[in-house]
């Protein structure tokens, strides 16, 4: 079921941001949190998407994509007690984008506490900006949407103070999920420009609409909100006026534009004047048609009612009730075509090279689109319609095009001389790697951890620590802990359990930072690759970045394993249980993964609780050490197939320590088996390993006979060769011998007992399995 309303302006709708907040008047509302989803329309007037799409600028558009992480923020921002202050607070910060003029907020609570079924709760408000009331007084004091003068005052300035950090850690507050729903766009606003926007930009637009012209607001009848019904425009050969606008000189320029775009006489672009026209003589326009939403005089007569509700409006704007849709917010993977848009939106304000080039290309902005504009012999409806002549068949890392990311500059048939012209648009294909590029506004990202040797709590806790405090990235949500069955290749030996989850954060790193980022976290964690599929101290991959798709081998995004992946899947649904991946449910894709049964519990709160109750044992696995000792006093690790790094001494003796006691030998760093850097080798140098890690069966059959899986165990541990020359070898050997991976293993696998006392120890686990357990939980771990 829909409901559909009139509103007359130009309109951008969002539905279904959701995200979970702490609102309501009851104290276990406001402890638990429950689910808000807002839908969002912003009038921006009659005019008010003209500029952008003779522009083509996101410089002159309401980036939907900043409005959803706001509505985001708030949601999951400081608690109110009722639904209508939540509302109020959302529309009171759509209203500070200076050029929305009105908006209409309808804010769901399908979790709210009531004793009988029901499906949801909603709230709707409709609120009128100040400039819009302060450009018709009048129609403040008689329109039923407005709001009294005062609230409105309120409403402007309780916002202003937010600062680019307070805005920062709001826009963590932002799910994936709700945040990328509207958009999967890379923004030109980046967190900074974001952050003024209550503040400069409504100033500036009032300031900007004080020497305007009356603009077509002011020439409503009286009772007439922005939301109902205007006018329609009649010819006039006057300088329009467009709405606020940011700069004064930007509302000169876009008149100009305008005017130019009019002398053109181009169908598509209706004329203006009508307000400016009635104002001067004092009455309302003719009646005019009322397709397409416009409306007669005769329904403005009749939105003029009093206490006209909106519901009462006539039809042509859609809003979406519940339950069509409103939870499908998404994890903001796009799908090729998405992504290669998504470029060609981000073009004008990107803050990086590419952005740069595209601008020193003439093609950047608003004013380059405007100059070539002023010219109405030089404008055509085409040259500033970038999106579609540049995009080049198979491109945006569509399956057909790996990796190939044609961007950003839009590709006309335009003739030399033209280009020399500055008038004229400037034609120019850049090929920018998307994994390079910045994103103009922070992203959604998801990284996955994994590991299943060494220390692989303090790992992972370690690793999950380093992201919260990593720059350009803000951790959203900690899923909880999943302790794994090991998915290995076909025929390769059992290996112990892995632990694994997964973090979504926000990101403002370019893809390949931030997979350089994981590979360091990996490098810290003393990461040695040796086989695929190897037994490892730390394993984080880069599951997906909001609107990349790539399938450069170097980061493949959507990681190419991850739909199939219970070890991700599962505690991603935890951590955002609105995450899609490729359109799919991320818990949809979880349930039906086959390795789902191979999950042997999840603890949550694991990063600071020592309290996990569930200690199952099994043989410990040491990291793995390469064979090569080429410089016998070095103690190297490969951290990517591209770099060495050096593992500290202090790093390798806490190893030690763990594995055979011996972390107060200042020496034991020293015991480490010394190892060269090297590729990682190939599949094709090791025959009997496919080119390509194949989908593994269910995790359960394999995990029934692996000694890895088994819940009590002895205690076997295998430790690197030369340390197992060090320490006292013990007589049992047993199940660690499986360990043996063939003759392709870097191990060596003798059985090493622990020092007594050693096996509770949570500052130097011993033995990893020992110190995993499922604990009661209380949900996903909040990120900061
Ligand atoms: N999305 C990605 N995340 C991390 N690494 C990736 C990604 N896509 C490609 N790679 C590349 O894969 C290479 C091997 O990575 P790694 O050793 O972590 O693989 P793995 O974890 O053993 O296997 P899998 O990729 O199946 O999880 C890395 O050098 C990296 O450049
Ligand atoms: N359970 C589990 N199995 C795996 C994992 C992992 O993280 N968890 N990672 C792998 C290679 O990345 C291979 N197999």
């Amino acid at each position: 079921m829909s409901t559909t309303v009139t509103a007359t302006g130009d309109r951008i709708s969002l539905v279904g941001l959701s995200a979970r907040g702490h609102h309501g008047v009851l104290p276990f509302e406001r402890e638990e949190g429950q689910l808000f989803t807002v839908d969002v329309t912003l009038d921006l007037g009659p005019r008010g998407t003209a500029v952008a799409a003779v522009t083509d600028s996101l410089d002159d558009a309401v980036d939907y994509a900043t409005v959803a992480t706001a509505v985001v923020t708030i949601i999951e921002g400081e608690p109110v007690g009722l639904l209508e202050s939540l509302a109020d607070r959302i529309a009171e910060k759509v209203l500070s984008y200076s050029r929305v003029r009105a908006a209409e907020i309808t804010v769901h609570k399908p979790q709210a506490p009531l004793d009988v079924a029901f499906e949801d709760v909603a709230v709707t408000i409709h609120r009128v900006s100040d400039a819009a009331q302060s450009s018709e007084p009048a129609e403040s004091a008689a329109a039923p949407a407005a709001e009294p003068a005062e609230p409105e005052a309120r409403r402007h300035t309780s916002h202003r103070a937010q600062s680019p950090d307070e805005h920062l850690s709001g826009a963590a507050g932002a799910t994936g999920a709700a945040g990328i729903a509207a958009s999967t766009t890379w923004g030109s606003q980046a967190w900074a420009d974001d952050s003024q926007d209550s503040a400069d930009s409504v100033d500036s637009a009032q300031a900007s609409d004080a020497l305007s012209a009356p603009d077509l607001l002011s020439a409503q009848p009286a009772s007439q909100s922005p939301l109902r019904a205007e006018p329609e425009p009649v010819t006039d050969s006057a300088a329009p006026d467009l709405g606020d606008q940011d700069e004064d000189a930007d509302h000169l320029l876009e008149d100009a534009l305008m005017a130019a775009v009019q002398a053109d006489d181009e169908p598509g672009y209706p004329d203006f004047g009508a307000a400016e026209q009635e104002a001067a003589v004092g009455g309302p326009s003719p009646v005019v048609d009322d397709s397409e939403g416009w409306v007669t005089q005769d329904s403005v007569a009749d939105a003029a009612a009093p206490a006209a509700p909106i519901d009462s409006l006539p039809a042509g704007l859609p809003i979406q009730l519940p339950g069509e849709g409103r939870h499908r917010a998404e994890t903001g993977i796009g799908s090729p075509q998405d992504s290669y848009l998504d470029q060609q939106e981000g073009l004008p304000g990107l803050p990086d090279a590419a952005g740069d080039e595209a601008a020193a290309a003439g093609l950047g902005g608003e004013s380059a689109a405007s100059a070539a504009l002023l010219d109405p012999t030089a404008h055509t409806a085409d040259s500033a319609e970038p999106a579609d002549s540049a995009r080049p068949a198979g491109s945006a890392g569509s399956a057909d095009d790996p990796g190939a990311f044609l961007a950003q500059a839009p590709v006309t048939d335009a003739p030399e001389e033209a280009r020399e012209d500055q008038s004229a648009p400037v034609v120019a294909a850049q090929a920018v790697d998307p994994l390079d590029q910045r994103p103009g506004r922070p992203v959604g990202a998801v990284i996955a951890l994994g590991a299943n040797a060494g220390h692989v709590l303090v790992n992972l806790r370690n690793a999950v620590r380093s992201l919260q405090g990593a720059e350009g990235l803000e951790v959203l949500q900690v899923g909880p802990l999943a302790r794994t069955v090991a998915e290995v290749l076909p025929d390769a030996e059992p290996q112990p359990d892995y632990l694994n989850t997964v973090v979504t954060a926000l990101t403002t790193l370019t893809p390949r930072e931030l997979l350089a980022l994981c590979q360091q976290l990996e490098a810290e964690a003393g990461r040695v690759r040796t086989t695929q599929w190897a037994p490892r101290t730390l394993d984080v991959d880069v599951i997906s970045v909001e609107g990349v798709t790539s399938h450069d081998p170097e980061l493949s995004l959507p990681h190419p394993r991850a739909h199939e992946r219970a070890f991700v899947l599962v505690p991603w649904a935890q951590a955002d249980p609105f995450a899609d991946l490729d359109g799919r449910a991320v818990a949809e894709l979880a349930d039906e993964a086959p390795g789902r049964d191979g999950l042997r519990w999840l603890a949550f709160d694991w990063l600071d609780t020592d309290n996990i109750p569930d200690k199952p044992t099994g043989p410990y696995v040491a990291p793995p050490v390469l064979e090569e000792d080429p410089e016998p006093m070095e103690v190297v690790y490969e951290a990517t197939r591209n770099e060495r790094s050096v593992a500290d001494a202090e790093l390798a003796a806490e190893y030690l320590g763990g594995v055979g006691g011996l972390g107060s030998d200042p020496q034991a760093g020293h015991a480490i088996q010394a190892v060269q850097s090297a590729e990682p080798r190939s599949a094709a140098a090791q025959p009997d390993l496919p080119s390509e890690p194949q989908a593994e069966g269910p995790g359960a059959a394999q995990g029934l006979d692996n000694p890895f899986a088994a819940a009590s165990f002895g205690t076997d541990y295998a430790v690197p060769v030369d340390q197992a020359e060090q320490v006292e070898q013990p007589e049992q050997v047993g199940q660690g011998e499986q360990l043996d991976l063939g003759q392709h293993s870097p191990f060596h696998v003798p059985g090493q007992a622990p020092p007594a006392g050693a096996e509770d120890s949570w500052d130097a686990p011993l033995q990893w399995n020992d110190v995993i357990g499922g604990g009661p939980g209380s949900g996903p771990r909040q990120g900061s």
